[in-house]
């Protein structure tokens, strides 16, 4: 037993295809997620994410392992408590909102329970804290994308969730949108103290987002750490791969005494007149705020380098060579 708020341990998930089997699309996994953290899963589509929230929520049986929500177990094999016993709530894609009822009504929709009194008070309590408290009689086409999501957020809230589920929370609006409202949805889940499972495939988001982040592929976690871990210490090649920009070269052509390949990061090489490694220029490209060279290294692997100064490079063309030194960070080493 943790004190992990949620314990997925070992959960193996799947969907019934014909002739009776099953076909498994989540397999061995396990994470675990503190009080108050913001945990995200994160992959390409298909790789398995939403069907670990829908097992969380309860909407799936789990085929082995087991699932623990406050220290108490809700799901294992035979046993899979209903979605309203778990005290975790969902915001879905959609938002989901009922258009016929104000964003008053539909932050009390959970709170059916409580006294008259006792509702109001949450729903006004709820709404300030997603800074609509003036929209409460406005209804969701009344409200930006934003606002909706906001209500959305506000009445998954209502009712004190042990646990938040978000499913891809930014899929209906657009990029510049996303990730302003990424940082502001992070602010206010750390307000209210949730503590939240969401799952995307839009690394930027995870970034901003989550405390923990686990890379997934094939419906297994690769590795679960903080978006720094990631980036500068992924565990295997795929996550090296997945995770922000870089390459893999072979050590041998960066002149290293080792074998297997290196994980170069766009900082990794320096432009040095004595420097060891030796490469030839295939493009070099404003992209703002810096300039960003492509590079030919021996063995013929291009990598790109990012360069803030490159005045020790202008007049150079394509096909010229260029000398660089690897810089101390920025390198992870692979077999
Ligand atoms: N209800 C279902 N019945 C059968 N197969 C399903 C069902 N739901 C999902 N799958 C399959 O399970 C696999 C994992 O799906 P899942 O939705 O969990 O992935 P995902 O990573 O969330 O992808 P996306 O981002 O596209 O939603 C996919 O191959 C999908 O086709």
């Amino acid at each position: 037993m943790t004190d992990a708020l949620l314990e997925i341990a070992g959960i193996r998930v799947g969907y019934p295809v014909s002739g009776g089997d099953t076909r498994v699309v989540v397999d061995e996994l396990s994470l675990s997620l503190g009080a108050g953290h913001i945990g995200c899963l994160l992959g390409a589509s298909g790789c398995g994410k939403t069907t670990v929230l829908r097992a969380v929520a309860g909407f799936e049986p789990v085929l082995e392992g087991s699932i623990d929500v406050k220290g108490r177990r809700v799901a294992a094999p035979g046993l899979t408590l209903p979605p309203e016993q778990r005290k975790v709530g969902m915001m879905f894609q959609d938002y989901a909102l009922f258009p016929h009822l104000d964003a008053a009504t539909n932050v009390a929709f959970g709170l059916r329970a409580l006294s008259r009194d006792a509702r109001r008070a949450r729903v006004e309590e709820m709404l300030m804290l997603v800074g609509l408290a003036d929209r409460g009689g406005a209804y969701p086409h009344e409200l930006s994308g934003g606002q909706q999501q906001r209500v959305a957020l506000a009445r998954a809230l209502a009712p004190d969730p042990a646990l938040l589920l978000l499913d891809e929370p930014f899929s209906n609006l657009d990029t510049d949108t996303r990730q302003h409202l990424a940082a502001e949805l992070r602010d206010l889940l750390k307000a209210s103290g949730a503590t939240v499972l969401m799952v995307t495939h839009d690394q930027a988001e995870a970034f901003t987002m989550a405390d923990q982040i686990g890379v997934m592929d094939g419906g297994r976690i690769l590795q679960w750490d903080s978006a720094e871990a990631l980036y500068r210490r992924p565990l295997d090649r795929f996550v090296a791969g997945f995770i922000g920009r870089g390459t893999l070269v072979p050590a041998a052509a960066l002149g290293l005494a080792r074998g297997g390949e290196v994980l170069l990061r766009p900082h990794a090489l320096r432009p040095d007149p004595d420097g060891a490694v030796r490469a030839e220029l295939v493009a070099l490209a404003f992209r703002g705020p810096g300039h960003v060279a492509s590079l030919r290294l021996s063995g013929g692997t291009v990598v790109e380098v990012d360069l803030e100064d490159v005045s020790g490079m202008s007049g150079l063309v394509a096909g010229a060579p260029v000398r660089l030194r690897l810089a101390d960070d920025g390198m992870v080493a692979f077999d």
